[in-house]
Parts: C-alpha cells; sequence; structure tokens
C-alpha cells in the first residue's frame, strides 16, 4: 500500500497502542474505562475487540504514525512529541499530512526542551547560534531554530541524548523532559520550551468511508465522557434552607445542583457534580458555611 493509500474498506476499528513503555498500561486502562474490552493474542501484539468491533495492535510508540498514514491501524495513541516530529519530518520531504491530533488524553506529559550545561551563562535562544544541539526530535528541533532565526547545526541520537555533551558530541541537547531528574543529573539545565507534550489520540485527516466513522464517533463520546469526568466527584450534603446561597458561592465549579426540600423542615438535601479537587479543605468551609452530612461520591459515568 503506498504511504497516502486511501485505508481499505473495513468493518471493525483498529487502534494502534504502545505495547510497553509509558503510554501501553494507561492506554490500554482509557480504552476500557469506555467499555472496550479484548481476547489477547498468543504473541501478545494483538488484541481481538469482543465488546465492540475495535481491536488493539500493540506496537513500537515510533510506529504509530506511521501505521495511521499508510492506513494499516485506523487510530492510534502516542505522544504528541513522536506524532509532531513524524509529520514534521513528512512535511519535511514533501509528502501530504494524513493524520492529525483528535484529542488529548491527559497522561503521559512531558514536554521538548533545550537543556545546557549547568555552568553556561543563558540570556536568551540567540545563545545557540553556532552551537551544536544532540537530540531524537531533529524535525521539531530544525523548525524550532528556523522560527527563531537561529542558525545550529542539529546533531541526531536516537537516545541517552542527555549524554551528548559530557562526551563533547554536542554544546546543548533538546530532549524531553518531566520530572527534571535526567537532567539534573547530568549537570544539564531546561531553558526554552519547544513543545508541551501527553498522549494523544491520533488520527486521519479524512473522513472514513464506512461501518469505521461510527465506531470512531462512538469512541470519541465515550471518550470525551471518560475525559470529561476526570477528578469529577458527586457531592452530597444537607443544610438550613437559609444558607445554600452562601454555600454555593463555595462551589462555583458545582454543576446543575440539585437541591430537595427535606420534608415538614427548612433543611435542604442538596447533590451537585463538582469538577475541582473536592479537598478537606474544601468539605472543612462548607461545614463552617453551614453544610452538614456531608458525602463525597466518585463518579464512574455520567451520559448528558
Ligand atoms: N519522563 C517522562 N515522563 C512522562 N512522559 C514521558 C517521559 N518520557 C517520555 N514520555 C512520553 O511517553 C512516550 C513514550 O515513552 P517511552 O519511554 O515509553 O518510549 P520508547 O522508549 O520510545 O518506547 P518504545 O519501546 O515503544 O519505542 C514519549 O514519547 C513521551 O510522549
Ligand atoms: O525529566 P525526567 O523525569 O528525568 O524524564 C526525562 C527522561 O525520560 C525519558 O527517558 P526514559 O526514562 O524513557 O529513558 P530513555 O531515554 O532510555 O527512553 C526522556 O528521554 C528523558 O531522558
Ligand atoms: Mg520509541
Amino acid at each position: 500500500m503506498s504511504p497516502s493509500a486511501v485505508p481499505a474498506v473495513r468493518d471493525r476499528l483498529r487502534i494502534a497502542i504502545q505495547k510497553s513503555g509509558r503510554l501501553g498500561e494507561p492506554a490500554r486502562a482509557l480504552l476500557a474505562s469506555c467499555g472496550l474490552a479484548w481476547r489477547e493474542s498468543r504473541d501478545r501484539l494483538f488484541c481481538y475487540g469482543e465488546t465492540l468491533p475495535i481491536d488493539l495492535l500493540l506496537v513500537r510508540d515510533d510506529d504509530i504514525p506511521g501505521l495511521i498514514a499508510d492506513g494499516t491501524c485506523d487510530l492510534g495513541i502516542v505522544g504528541r512529541n513522536v506524532l509532531l516530529e513524524q509529520a514534521g519530518e513528512r512535511a519535511r520531504t514533501g509528502a501530504a499530512a494524513t493524520y492529525r491530533e483528535w484529542r488529548a488524553l491527559g497522561f503521559g506529559g512531558c514536554r521538548l526542551a533545550i537543556a545546557v550545561p549547568d555552568e553556561w551563562r543563558w540570556d536568551a535562544a540567540g545563545d545557540l547560534a553556532g552551537k551544536r544541539i544532540a537530540t531524537s526530535y531533529p524535525a521539531l528541533l530544525s523548525q524550532w531554530l528556523a522560527a527563531q532565526g537561529i542558525d545550529a547545526e542539529v546533531v541526531t541520537l536516537s537516545g541517552s541524548v542527555e549524554i551528548a555533551p559530557r562526551l563533547g558530541k554536542a554544546d546543548a541537547i533538546c530532549d524531553l523532559v518531566s520530572s527534571g531528574a535526567t537532567l539534573a543529573a547530568n549537570h544539564l539545565k531546561a531553558t526554552e520550551t519547544l513543545l508541551q507534550s501527553e498522549a494523544v489520540l491520533a488520527g486521519p485527516i479524512a473522513p472514513f468511508g464506512d461501518v469505521r466513522a461510527e465506531l470512531a464517533a462512538l469512541l470519541l463520546r465515550r471518550l470525551d465522557a471518560v475525559l470529561g469526568l476526570k477528578d469529577s466527584k458527586l457531592l452530597m450534603f444537607q443544610a438550613d434552607s437559609i444558607d445554600v446561597p452562601a454555600l454555593m458561592q463555595l462551589l462555583p465549579d458545582a454543576e446543575r445542583p440539585t437541591v430537595l426540600r427535606v420534608d415538614g423542615s427548612d433543611r435542604v438535601a442538596l447533590q451537585a457534580l463538582c469538577r475541582g479537587a473536592m479537598t478537606w479543605q474544601r468539605l472543612e468551609d462548607l461545614k463552617r458555611a453551614g453544610a452538614d452530612a456531608l458525602l463525597v461520591l466518585p463518579v464512574e459515568r455520567m451520559l448528558a
């Protein structure tokens, strides 16, 4: 199949996820929370969808954009850093864009950043002019350097980038940073951020022309519901009705609160979906403002 070929007609949706590594388990857990369940092949490379015709292909993350581009897979879960790097590389070689980010998924967060030796005095991005920068993200780095008008040499390495300055292979690096521990261990400090990354659902730019369109729409509806519920809690409490306005002031994130009068009294029972973190501090503030019998419940599913 040619790289930009239209995917063959299929009656099942196929999603590529990382076989192991950082994103494999959270990707499966997210899809499982959308109601998907699978039977795994003996070689653990393929999972056959049992609850819905949605299968998984378990691969190296670097292969995911290409698998979507050539139509082998319909969707993929991959870091934005990998997706954009490969899109940048395709653009550089004149290949048409065939895939894009469909949804940000809220895990696998990290940033792609320039880092320089601790002892460098860093003033501005222009300090990189004439320097050698080691990276596994040459397309993203080259794009950024061009946008900044900086002429620097890009040294492409496939891994262990942080060690390049100590080996004399580069003056600075451009790599993923999360906690910063790897940089610190290598006596480097982060300066400019090129990209904020997280795991994303990637899919084709062109719509599916068969039953996969409905399967993808169903998956997106469920994904949006699951992602929208992240950190949400159902809050319940009782209070004197006179205290309700003050209590609602403390709950700006409460959605669609339901207030029920407790029979034969001035008391009400209130329940609301709260999107913000329901910390002990917030509960204590509510209690002081007149709430009692406070209950915080996890929300498993919501269909608006
Ligand atoms: N330190 C980190 N903290 C959080 N997320 C990260 C971190 N490093 C990488 N990631 C994100 O997780 C993705 C996968 O990282 P991982 O280290 O599992 O990749 P890999 O070693 O290339 O895996 P594979 O074996 O599939 O090729 C990265 O592309 C990035 O989006
Ligand atoms: O800021 P930190 O929390 O230290 O994370 C950053 C490190 O994490 C990733 O490497 P990984 O641990 O996956 O090893 P790898 O380079 O061998 O893939 C990335 O390439 C950085 O080296
Ligand atoms: Mg990889």
